[in-house]
């Protein structure tokens, strides 16, 4: 008769490796101790790590957007449409996993975040520095935003980059000139840190690229794919403002701006205005 094999015959009979004093192991590839160790509470309210984990992990995903989005801008540049659409649509599906995420931290009650809210202090999401840099990067450009980071040199060094840098959407219209749609010079050739200013000429060649698509596959498909990650980055903001409205109201952010007034403000941000614009004038 066959007998079910014991969980413990199972690790034998495949020769499974169980001595890791010699060798590399899975939390020494992934510096878990660094990462698991991480997590430090101030209060004594059970939330905190929810809190603390919710932020830790969106950091985690930014980093790895970040990654994606300045490989996929080198990408533009160069010309490899190809390799940025895939790196594009890896940004986009991350922010589609912010944007779930927020169901978790919308578990948290007002008086469970009333337990921990004291202990933060001055703190807020305002001062993250790559949030700063994905903003920056697409494109949402603002000299105030580099203070916060005036006291740490080296993140002030990383958010300065990318606010001199093009952004993702500068370089979009730099490749559609390259391949001899009207693209003035102005937003060619230009000042990188001041913010974008829509035009009439870049939203007339982004509808020549629409109305022939076949023609212009790849430019279409490079116009598709920032729609894809502007739709995601706005379910991220609204989510956002309406988790915070239903966990602290309309009171003011720790971060000193008025809180659910200053998100809201947010909502308003066209980071790629004429492709937007175009499907009316279509
Ligand atoms: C209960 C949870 C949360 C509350 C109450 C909250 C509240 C706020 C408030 C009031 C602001 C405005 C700045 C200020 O004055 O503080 C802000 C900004 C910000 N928060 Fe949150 N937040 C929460 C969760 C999160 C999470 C999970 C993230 C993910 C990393 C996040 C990231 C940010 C960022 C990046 C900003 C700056 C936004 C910008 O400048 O456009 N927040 N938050
Ligand atoms: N701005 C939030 C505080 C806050 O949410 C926060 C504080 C420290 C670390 C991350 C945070 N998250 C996002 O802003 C508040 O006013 O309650």
């Amino acid at each position: 008769m066959n007998e079910t094999p014991k969980p413990a015959d199972i690790v034998h009979a495949e020769k499974a490796q169980l001595d890791f004093s010699q060798s590399m192991s899975y939390s020494d590839y992934l510096h878990l101790d660094a990462i698991l160790g991480a997590q430090q509470p101030l209060s004594p309210a059970h939330d905190e790590m929810l809190f603390i984990i919710q932020h830790q992990t969106s950091e985690l995903w930014m980093k790895l957007m970040l990654h994606e989005l300045r490989a996929a801008i080198a990408n533009v540049a160069q010309d490899e449409l190809g390799s940025a659409f895939k790196k594009l649509a890896r940004v986009s599906k991350i922010m589609e996993q912010l944007v779930h995420a927020w169901d978790v931290l919308a578990t948290m009650t007002p008086p469970e975040y009333s337990a921990i809210r004291p202990y933060l202090a001055s703190s807020s999401g305002f001062q993250s520095a790559q949030y700063r840099c994905i903003e920056f990067a697409l494109g949402n450009k603002n000299a105030a935003m580099l203070k916060p980071h005036a006291h740490r040199p080296d993140l002030l060094a990383q958010v300065q980059a990318a606010f001199e840098a093009p952004s993702l959407y500068d370089e979009a219209l730099r490749l559609l000139a390259r391949r001899g749609l009207p693209v003035p010079a102005s937003h060619t050739e230009r000042d990188w840190t001041q913010g974008y200013v829509e035009n009439d000429a870049v939203e007339s060649a982004w509808l020549t690229v629409y109305r022939d698509p076949k023609r212009y596959w790849d430019l279409y498909q490079l116009g598709e794919e920032l729609t894809d990650l502007e739709d995601a980055f706005r379910l991220w903001r609204f989510r956002h403002v309406t988790t915070v409205e239903r966990v602290i109201g309309f009171k003011r952010g720790t971060g000193g701006t008025g809180g659910v007034s200053y998100l809201r403000k947010m909502l308003d941000v066209v980071l790629f205005p004429e492709i937007w614009k175009l499907r009316t004038d279509l």
